[in-house]
């Protein structure tokens, strides 16, 4: 949680020049409430059932970027449907995700104690994001738009428009 797949994901779409798709945001979608509400009133394993066919449906049928959720690895058919496919696994430190994810709210799991939890999360499944992934790419010192080159390189894509720089969207809206 926190390390980027969101952001750095919509970032790496827009530089291959394919779509970009957020299976946190389809299940918001089409539950018309955000992740919070869903854990809150129908509890965790509800939402990793959400979760698990919004991953399936996805991989079935989109082509370009797609972000997962930071806890659908946890589930064995999904890490099976990830085989054979580029996943990046957009690794950090504890006290890099405390700075970019401890003060929100929108992240149940990280709701009382953000830096603990987050280690705690880490430490179950950080062999889990190791095993699905073909690159792990390093975020703590780098913007997001440098974290979609580091994908890049480390998947050796070719970008949609060579030789450009992806445009850093916070220097962007200033
Ligand atoms: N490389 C980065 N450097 C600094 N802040 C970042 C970086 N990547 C993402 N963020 C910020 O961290 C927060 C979490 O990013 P997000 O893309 O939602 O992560 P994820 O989807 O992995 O949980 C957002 O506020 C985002 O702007
Ligand atoms: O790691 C997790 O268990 C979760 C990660 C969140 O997505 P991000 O990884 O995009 O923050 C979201 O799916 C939910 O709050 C649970
Ligand atoms: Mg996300």
């Amino acid at each position: 949680m926190g390390s980027g797949k969101s952001t750095v994901g919509e970032l790496l779409a827009a530089r291959l020049g394919v779509a970009f798709r957020d299976t946190d945001a389809d299940i918001v979608a089409a539950e018309g409430r955000e992740i919070s509400d869903i854990f809150v009133d129908e509890g965790e394993a509800h939402f990793r059932a959400l979760e698990r066919a919004a991953v399936a449906a996805a991989v079935a049928a989109h082509t370009g970027v797609l972000a997962l959720g930071g806890g659908s690895v946890l589930d064995d058919g999904t890490r099976e449907l990830l085989g054979g496919l580029p996943v990046v696994y957009l690794s950090m430190e504890a006290e890099e995700a405390a700075r970019r994810v401890g003060l929100n709210q929108a992240r149940p799991l990280l709701a009382v104690n953000p830096r603990r939890q987050w280690r705690e999360l880490m430490d179950a499944r950080r062999h889990l994001y190791t095993e699905v992934a073909r690159a792990v790419v390093a975020t703590d010192d780098r913007t997001p738009a440098e974290v979609a080159d580091a994908v890049l390189d480390a998947l050796e894509l070719k970008t949609a428009t060579p030789g450009e720089t992806t445009p850093d969207p916070r220097q962007e809206k200033q």
